[in-house]
Formats: structure tokens, C-alpha cells, sequence
């Protein structure tokens, strides 16, 4: 059975495509027919504003199925709802699912080990979108509590032919605060870089690449290449293209010989395409999701120029 990176490849090369569209839905961004349409039907404030995202959601994943092999909500805005936020997540994941894209749950969870699987198995659907609450086919994690606390999640990916992305170095500016510091010689981003693929080696020894992925910010490109040399097992997840600066020359580095390897993101600049610069003179608000199609294929045509 294909493990969770061939599964992301095989979409990638069908696509001819590294591109990965963010779902990152924020109130005040949304077209006024989103929020009127929501408005009209009553409810609480989140009631209103979860009803607002899980269409917008689904409605981008109308546009991108079929031109992107993934999409990552970003769980933050959807938990800020509380109760009413997750049910709408769970219908976007769900759709999702059923477009036939790959979904990344970009929720950066970690914890002790024992806590570490509850998370694991609240997420980790893998490839069988039945086998957790929230169908994620990859989870983003945080190896600051340590290498221990990694191997719950390890193992529910394994049984599960899921994928994890752990973070090594984040796209904010001021990642390098803490994740340079240095001891014997080597930077903390470079030892969870380590760890990362040693682990798998151990537990994906078959694959080229693991089920064990590794966040890299598109806005550090001279260490996006170091970490590609540094982790040839790990799948890239590389955020910080397009709204906060990366290019696609930036991230050209993320990528083997064969143009795999790397998943690069980009939320804001396509979810809200339509007040954007080119797009909002093309298209403007009522043809926003013409934006958003117009904008991910621009972000297609633009990495071709970053693979091989
Ligand atoms: O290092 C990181 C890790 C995660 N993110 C997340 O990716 C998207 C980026 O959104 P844009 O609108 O394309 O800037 C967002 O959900 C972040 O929380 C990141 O940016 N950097």
C-alpha cells in the first residue's frame, strides 16, 4: 500500500504541480456575498462567521480540485469559533477529501507521549478518511517538547499511511531567534532537521522519501537548500510564498532533480486574490472565485520556473 509520500508524488506528477492552496478564511476579508449570505440566516456571531468559512472553503476547493494536489486549512481560524468553527472545518476537510485533494491539517500539534496520541488520532486519518475525526491525510507538529514525544505520531502515521510535517524552520522573521542557537557547532533548526531524517530512516527505510515531513519557510532560502541536502527523506512543506515574500526563486531549492520533494503554500494571496493588486483591476469582488482560479494557476505557471 502507498505510503503517504508516494501518495502526495503520484498527485504531484499528475498535476505537474508542487502548488498547495492554504485555507485561511478570515471575516473581514470575505466578499460581502459570503457574509450577507451567512448574516441572513441568524445565529450567534460564530454561527454566522463559521457558516461564512465552511462556504468559502468549499467553494475555493471547487475552484483548485483538479489544478492543485492539496490543500491546507489552517485550523487556527476555524478553532477560534469554537464549536460551530470545528464542524465547519470538518465539512471543509471533508470536501476536500471528496474533490480528491490531499489535505494537510496545519494544526502544529505536540505534547508528552501520551498526549501526543490522543492529538494523533483526533487528526490522523491517513489515507483512509474514515480513521480519525478530522480526515487529515498530514499534521503539522512541534518537536520542541522532544524527539520521545515525535514517535506517537510516527507510529499513527505509519499504521495509517499518513503524513507529518514537523517544524524546522519556520517562515516568520524571527525564527532565527531561537532556532539558531547553536551547540557543538550545530543550530537547533539543523538537529530537529536531524532527527527528522534519521527517524526516517527508521521507520521508512523502503521509501525515498519518508512519511516524516519538515516545515521550511520559503523566506529562508539559502537554508531551505541546506535543509533539502540535510533531510533527502523528508517531504518539504514550504510556507511564506507569495503574501509574505517568497518567490519562486526562493524556493527553488526545496525540489530533487526529479522537481519532488517540496510543497509550497500560498493562503492569503490566492483565498483573497480578488482585492489583490491584478486581480481585483481583472476580476473584483463579484467574480472572486474566478480570482482565486486565475491566481492559482498564475502561482503554477510561476513554479514551473522553480522546478527542473
Ligand atoms: O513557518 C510557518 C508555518 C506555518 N505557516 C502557515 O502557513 C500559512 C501561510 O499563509 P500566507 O497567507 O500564504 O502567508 C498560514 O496558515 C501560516 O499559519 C507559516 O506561514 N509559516
Amino acid at each position: 500500500m502507498p505510503g503517504y509520500s508516494e501518495r502526495l508524488h503520484a498527485k504531484i506528477e499528475q498535476l505537474s504541480t508542487p502548488a498547495l492552496v492554504g485555507l485561511d478564511p478570515r471575516w473581514d476579508l470575505l466578499p460581502a456575498e459570503i457574509q450577507d449570505a451567512a448574516n441572513s440566516q441568524g445565529g450567534s456571531k460564530s454561527e454566522i462567521q463559521a457558516r461564512a468559512f465552511e462556504r468559502f472553503c468549499r467553494e475555493i476547493i471547487d475552484v483548485v480540485a483538479g489544478k492543485v494536489p492539496a490543500v491546507k486549512p489552517q485550523v487556527a481560524f476555524f478553532e477560534q469559533l469554537g464549536p460551530p468553527g470545528m464542524t465547519a472545518l470538518l465539512s471543509v476537510m471533508q470536501h476536500a477529501r471528496e474533490a480528491g485533494l490531499i489535505v494537510i491539517a496545519d494544526a502544529k500539534r505536540g505534547d508528552i507521549g501520551s498526549t501526543a496520541t490522543a492529538y494523533a488520532d483526533a487528526w490522523l486519518a491517513g489515507e483512509d478518511s474514515s480513521a480519525a475525526p478530522y480526515p487529515a491525510d498530514a499534521l503539522t507538529i512541534n518537536a520542541y517538547l522532544g524527539v520521545d514525544t515525535l514517535q506517537p505520531f510516527i507510529d499513527a502515521a505509519v499504521e495509517r499511511n499518513a503524513g507529518l510535517y514537523v517544524l524546522v524552520r519556520t517562515s516568520n522573521p524571527g525564527a532565527a531567534v531561537l532556532q539558531d542557537r547553536k551547540e557543538a557547532g550545530v543550530k537547533l533548526f539543523e538537529a530537529v532537521a536531524d532527527v527528522v531524517q534519521s527517524l526516517n530512516e527508521q521507520h521508512w527505510p523502503q521509501s525515498q522519501y519518508g512519511g516524516l515531513g519538515a516545515v521550511v519557510g520559503a523566506t529562508w532560502p539559502q537554508e531551505l537548500s541546506e535543509l533539502r541536502q540535510r533531510m533527502p527523506s523528508a517531504p518539504l512543506l514550504v510556507p511564506g510564498y507569495g503574501s509574505q515574500g517568497g518567490t519562486a526563486a526562493d524556493v527553488a531549492g526545496a525540489f530533487d532533480s526529479k522537481g519532488l520533494g517540496g510543497l509550497i503554500n500560498s493562503s492569503r494571496a490566492i483565498n483573497f486574490a480578488y482585492r489583490n493588486g491584478e486581480f481585483a483591476d481583472q476580476f473584483g469582488e463579484a467574480n472572486w472565485r474566478e480570482a482565486v482560479a486565475a491566481a492559482t494557476e498564475k502561482m503554477i505557471a510561476d513554479l514551473r520556473t522553480a522546478t527542473p
